[in-house]
């Protein structure tokens, strides 16, 4: 019997190095995670390459990448992918950014990126949507918050450019940088700068003294008093994906960005939040799979303690999402692909560009020696070492969705 489905189940930043906190194990090797491990040991492994050897893919190109769109042809920047996520509508000649609520200090340095992690913007984000004033330029704004720290903003208006760079140090202990043409030195792009200072600056003055962060500062939490800005871009045009693979499809993620990834390829968006229980996202996968030939199921939680260098955590997180796998590896037709999106190591904060261990297991894959889920064990598959853009390609080619090359 060959397969007719497809799960794509992509744990975010799952990939890692050794931690000193684990015994110089990765999370993946330290976690006790049966199901994966049973995956392994019944399916073909290996190890990905989400866009190529050395490149550290951002969540992005490497969604864009592994769902079959080249990022080098398609990538027009993260903004308008997050925006879209963020339920933006993103119409030509609409520049979207992806936004981050912050902390500055006193002096005005970024003391943290991500406002402590800041669980609900949607208070603030209205105060900031309908606080900034942009029409000396001509230009009005959509502002909508993602999940946790994360926003995306979306300028409307005449003369527009997606040549500006971003206020986002990266960094902590300086402050926000600012926002200067990048690309091409045109008019629109020094006239976006202009006004995405503008932006930044109003928005600033909105959150100093907003009662959320007035609560947040007496509960001793960090304020979430500026936003910075990045990803700048306009909304590229995709093939729809049910046209490029011949398979209809869903997304299921909590993280906007995929979902905005997912929804602009053409995929059916079923909406979670990182709240909804990790059972409730899988059951939900499940319904889908009676009307849908593919879904892409993306968990982010992985990820983030990945960029929190919480490396007890991400295991402990491992173990836990592995305890939910079991109805998939149930399911009759079923060809299932576990990997990363690109690896996040504890060590480094960052992404990183080490390669993410792959399982693709369903009726016909070859089964090769590998029992065990993490990045060595995979190393050693059958499958041995893809690039993110030929796992969409193999998996159609063992549901048998594929045509011969010649004749
Ligand atoms: O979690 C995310 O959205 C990104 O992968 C990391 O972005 P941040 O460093 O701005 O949180
Ligand atoms: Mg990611």
């Amino acid at each position: 019997m060959t397969a007719s489905k497809i799960l794509l189940l992509i744990i975010d930043g799952v990939g890692d190095r050794p931690c000193e906190c684990l015994g110089g194990k990765t999370p993946l090797e330290a976690a006790k995670i049966p199901n994966l491990d049973e995956l392994a040991a019944t399916g073909i492994c290996g190890i990905m390459d989400p866009v190529a050897p050395g490149i550290r893919a951002g969540s992005d190109t490497s969604h864009l990448s592994i769902l079959g769109y080249p990022p080098q042809q398609y990538y027009t920047g993260r903004g308008p992918l997050e925006a879209a996520g963020c339920g933006i509508k993103m119409e030509p000649g609409m520049v979207g950014f992806r936004a981050n609520y912050a902390t500055l200090d006193d002096a005005g340095n970024v003391i943290d990126r991500r406002a402590g992690r800041i669980a609900d913007t949607t208070e603030i984000s209205a105060a900031v949507r309908d606080g900034v004033d942009l029409s000396k330029y001509g230009v009005t704004i959509e502002f909508e918050p993602g999940t946790g720290h994360r926003a995306a903003l979306a300028l409307r208006g005449k003369g527009l450019s997606a040549d500006v760079s971003s206020n986002d140090p990266k960094t902590t202990g300086i402050p926000p940088k600012t926002i200067h043409p990048e690309g091409a030195d045109t008019d629109s792009a020094r006239f976006t700068a202009e006004v995405c200072n503008e932006f930044c600056r109003q928005a600033e003055n909105i959150l100093k003294n907003h009662p959320v962060n007035l609560a947040r500062k007496a509960a001793g939490e960090n304020p979430a008093n500026t936003v910075l800005i990045r990803g700048s871009g306009v909304m590229g045009a995709y093939e729809p994906f049910e046209e490029r693979h011949g398979l209809s499809g869903s997304v299921i993620a909590a993280a906007a960005l995929i979902a905005g990834i997912g929804s602009s390829v053409g995929l059916k968006r079923v909406p979670v939040d990182p709240d909804t229980p990790l059972n409730d996202q899988v059951d939900l996968v499940l319904d889908e799979f009676k009307t849908q030939d593919f879904v892409l199921f993306n968990i982010k939680n992985a990820d983030e303690y990945g960029h929190d260098g919480k490396a007890a955590e991400k295991k402990d997180f491992l173990e836990k999402l592995d305890k939910e796998l079991r109805p998939f590896m149930e399911m009759p037709s079923l060809m299932i692909a576990v990997c990363g999106d690109h690896s996040t190591p504890c060590s480094i904060k960052e992404h990183s560009a080490d390669p993410v261990p792959l399982i693709i297991r369903g009726d016909g894959t070859r089964v090769d020696r590998v029992t065990a889920y993490d990045e060595i064990s995979c190393a050693a598959g059958a499958l041995c070492r893809i690039s993110g853009g030929d796992l969409m390609p193999i998996l159609l080619d063992l549901i048998d969705k594929t045509h011969k090359y010649g004749a």
